[in-house]
């Protein structure tokens, strides 16, 4: 049961049926899902290609010049998190009401650059050779993403009958983060005692992530008619952006769409073997963000599927919601 695709770019030229059963497709695979491929989304490949060969120069950078970046333990995700920083399983046991979560161990590290505009939250750039040139880079690319993030929006108000910038309204003033995350060479033997992941099972605190990934393999998604059982999600190449829909949108659709639980362990194809290093990985994700003051509760639409109880205590802000979770991947110094 494989991730569904869509080719957006098959959009430009398709009369009304074949425009529908595209958006049936994608939003259908959001909600049964809670993940998609999505090619044709418009980000050209030599600058995908440029995202990654910036990613393994920034993790190249000598400890002590990442080190000038490091990431405030408070607020969003912004900056420089070495391996052991950040604990994603935390957040899977709250999702899934379960009191005392075993925490694993996420061996990765990774960086995040928030919004230029965001003041309030500024990203900590780092200091040293090259960086000025990183910075410009990861700046453009943030704005990229925030472009095809809005596109895809739109594409599922129109999916799901929402009038115009239902959805929208509630992300206007383009709030998100890239990541870059690298994940160090790994013995497997070490991944399959399942103290220890890439990245831990996990949820998306926002509204939809797009993702990329080099051809390492190991991304997982949470089948949601099995619970507690994974299929890998694999990219043709890294112009094949994986989509998933976060907490936010799962929210606002009242679990019409799916904030599927997903990880990073070792690739399905090395699953009979015991003594091989599995070599470094690296993906990009962009996670896309409500604005801040945005309501957490169901879309009008949507609010029916709720009951009274379920509608009434819905009442954080986004920025109530994030914190709140961002608090539980911290991990102790
Ligand atoms: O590295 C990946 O493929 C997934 C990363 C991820 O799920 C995350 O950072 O939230
Ligand atoms: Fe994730």
């Amino acid at each position: 049961m494989a991730v569904a695709a869509v080719d957006l770019r098959r959009l430009e030229r398709a009369g009304p049926a074949e425009r529908e059963r595209i958006l049936r497709t994608f939003v259908e695979s959001c909600a049964s899902q809670g993940f998609v491929k999505v090619t044709g989304h418009g980000i050209p490949a030599a600058q995908l290609k440029e995202l990654f060969r910036w990613t393994r120069e920034f993790f190249d950078f000598p400890a002590a010049v990442k080190q000038t970046a490091p990431r405030p333990l408070t607020g969003p995700n912004r900056g420089y998190i070495a391996v052991g920083g950040e604990k994603l399983s935390g957040i899977s046991g709250y999702m899934k009401g379960v009191r005392d979560p075993v925490m694993h161990n996420d061996v990765k590290e990774s960086f995040d650059a928030g919004p230029a505009y965001d003041q309030v939250h500024p990203t900590p750039w780092p200091v040293g050779p090259r960086c000025h040139e990183f910075r410009d880079f990861m700046e453009d690319f943030l704005e990229e993403c925030l472009m095809v993030h809005h596109e895809l929006l739109h594409l599922l108000e129109e999916a799901m009958d929402l009038s115009h910038h239902e959805l929208i309204s509630r992300c206007s003033a383009g709030n998100g983060e890239v990541r870059i995350t690298h994940y160090p060479p790994v013995p497997v033997a070490r991944l399959k005692t399942g103290s220890t992941y890439r990245i831990s099972e996990h949820t998306d605190v926002g509204i939809l992530t797009l993702l990329f990934q080099d051809s390492v393999g190991g991304l997982e998604v949470e089948r949601q008619d099995h619970s507690g059982e994974f299929i890998p999600v694999e990219s043709s190449s890294v112009n094949e952006m994986i989509v998933n829909c976060g907490d936010t949108l799962q929210r606002w659709t009242a679990n019409y769409l799916r904030s599927a639980n997903h990880r990073v362990t070792y690739p399905q194809g090395l699953k009979e073997d015991t003594d091989v290093v599995i070599p470094a990985r690296y993906s990009v994700g962009f996670f896309g963000k409500a604005d801040m003051s945005a309501s957490m509760a169901a879309l009008p639409k949507f609010a029916s599927r709720l009951s009274q109880t379920a509608r009434d205590t819905e009442t954080r802000t986004a920025q109530e919601y994030y914190n709140y979770m961002h608090e539980r991947t911290v991990a102790a110094a």
